[in-house]
């Protein structure tokens, strides 16, 4: 590691470390696709009106266009009918002190300024009477040009996640391809001897199904694999397999200081620079980011609590951000309430617990949830996120606090 590589880092600075090599790695991650294969992608562009909606004065109904006041006059005798339009053609204009049948989507002919459905009409004698209790009213049944939106208006901003909706808006503005982000492909790895089949003392792999269920939608795509020994060379090639394969690699375990932990090693050996290695937290203190050329390289810790948390505090901000959804990494926005335990963090570490949520608005509550540590998976599925303590700032029971909510990738 260069001398100049941060550390150790509090968990604020860790997320502005973040935040600026995000920055760094948005820009090439654009295609430019037609609006049917954008669907499932998140926008890239904002998107203005470059027509107003509807592009003309169009009749609502099938029936007859004509001037309301000389409806209104014409009274019992109505209006002869003089000429035909559909959607489709361009209407000549109104013959003054007539009707013209109209179709539904058909130009309003100059001159025009009511249609009346044909239901509420008579023909009679070669003219059109109004049905008896039907008044002329101006501007019935017309759709204004531009009522729907203007030329300049913002129809669609950047980060929008398009679907079904947006293609008749795209289409619509004759955008026949817009830009969009690209799915990201992350690679998650887990590494340990203990995976292995042939292990005298198995365990369950359980960190990339896990990160796999947590990290995965539309426009993110997770693949996992698991080096199952304590091998470096074996550990290497996964991760160049990872890398290959992947604009993020998050590794869980194997970060620590044991002889068996040789992710760092590794990743530095193949080249990757240090963006911090360990946090101020708790628990997930070992939280290590690397950079391997454009891929970023999330090494979590092993024990399962403690690389949920960390994924959720970093991976899923990270993904959302470079998925194209925000423009800038947004750590969750807290929910705030109050503490109804005591809480003395120790003076070197943001503490996150395990908490559960009763109540809303003023009268939202914060009740621990029982854990044994960074290895509990069960009080994970008790809690509904984590309550943030700061180093040395000691929580009395009925104080203010903040909440992440656990939540999936989402927006
Ligand atoms: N001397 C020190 N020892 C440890 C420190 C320290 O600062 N000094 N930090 C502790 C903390 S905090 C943590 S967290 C762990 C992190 O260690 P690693 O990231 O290297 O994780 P491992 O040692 O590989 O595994 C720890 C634990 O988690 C289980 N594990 C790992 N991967 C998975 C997986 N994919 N699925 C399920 N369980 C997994 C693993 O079997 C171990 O039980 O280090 C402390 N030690
Ligand atoms: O993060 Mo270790 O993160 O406390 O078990």
């Amino acid at each position: 590691m260069p001398d100049d590589t941060p550390c150790l880092v509090d968990y604020d600075t860790a997320q502005a470390l973040l935040t600026s090599a995000l920055q760094t790695l948005l820009h090439d991650r654009v295609d430019t696709l037609p609006p049917l294969q954008a669907c499932g992608r998140v926008l890239a562009e904002d998107v203005q009106a470059r027509s107003p909606r509807p592009e003309a004065d169009i009749s609502a109904m099938d029936g007859y266009a004509f001037r309301a006041g000389e409806m209104q006059q014409a009274g019992g005798a109505g209006l002869p009918v003089r000429g035909y339009v559909a959607a489709g053609t361009r209407p000549a204009p109104l013959v003054a002190g007539a009707a013209c049948e109209i179709l539904t989507g058909a130009r309003i002919p100059n001159g025009a300024d009511c249609v009346v459905a044909r239901e509420r009409t008579a023909l009679v004698g070669g003219r059109v009477v109004l049905a008896e209790g039907i008044s002329a009213r101006t501007g019935a049944n017309i759709r204004w040009a531009g009522e729907e939106f203007e030329v300049g208006q913002c129809l669609l901003k950047r980060g929008t996640p398009l679907d079904w909706r947006h293609v008749p808006l795209l289409l619509d503005q004759g955008k026949t391809a817009v830009r969009v982000y690209r799915p990201l492909n992350v690679s998650v790895l887990a590494n340990g001897a203990e995976f292995g089949c042939q292990a005298e003392d198995g365990r369950i792999e359980l960190n990339t199904h896990m990160l796999e269920a947590m990290l995965r939608r539309e426009t993110v795509h997770v693949t996992k694999q698991t080096s199952a020994s304590d091998s470096p060379d074996e550990l290497e090639s996964a991760l160049r397999r990872c890398v290959a394969q992947a604009d993020v690699v998050v590794t869980t375990g194997g970060i620590s200081v044991g002889q068996t932990d040789h992710v760092l090693p590794v990743l530095q050996r193949m080249g990757a620079g240090c963006l911090f290695r360990r946090v101020r937290m708790r628990p997930g203190k070992p939280m290590t980011v690397m950079r391997l050329g454009r891929t970023v390289v999330f090494c979590l810790p092993g024990n399962s609590g403690a690389a949920a948390l960390c994924a959720q505090l970093f991976v899923v901000p990270f993904l959302v951000a470079m998925s194209g959804c925000v423009a800038h990494l947004q750590p969750r926005v807290p929910v705030m309430g109050r503490s109804d335990f005591a809480y003395a963090p120790p003076p070197d570490a943001t503490c996150f617990l395990p908490v559960s949520v009763t109540g809303e608005g003023e009268e939202t509550r914060f009740s621990l949830v029982p854990s044994v540590g960074a290895s509990d998976i069960q009080c994970l599925t008790r809690a509904s996120g984590v309550m943030r303590v700061d180093a040395g700032r000691a929580v009395q029971a009925g104080d203010r606090a903040e909440l992440m909510l656990f939540s999936r990738l989402s927006m």
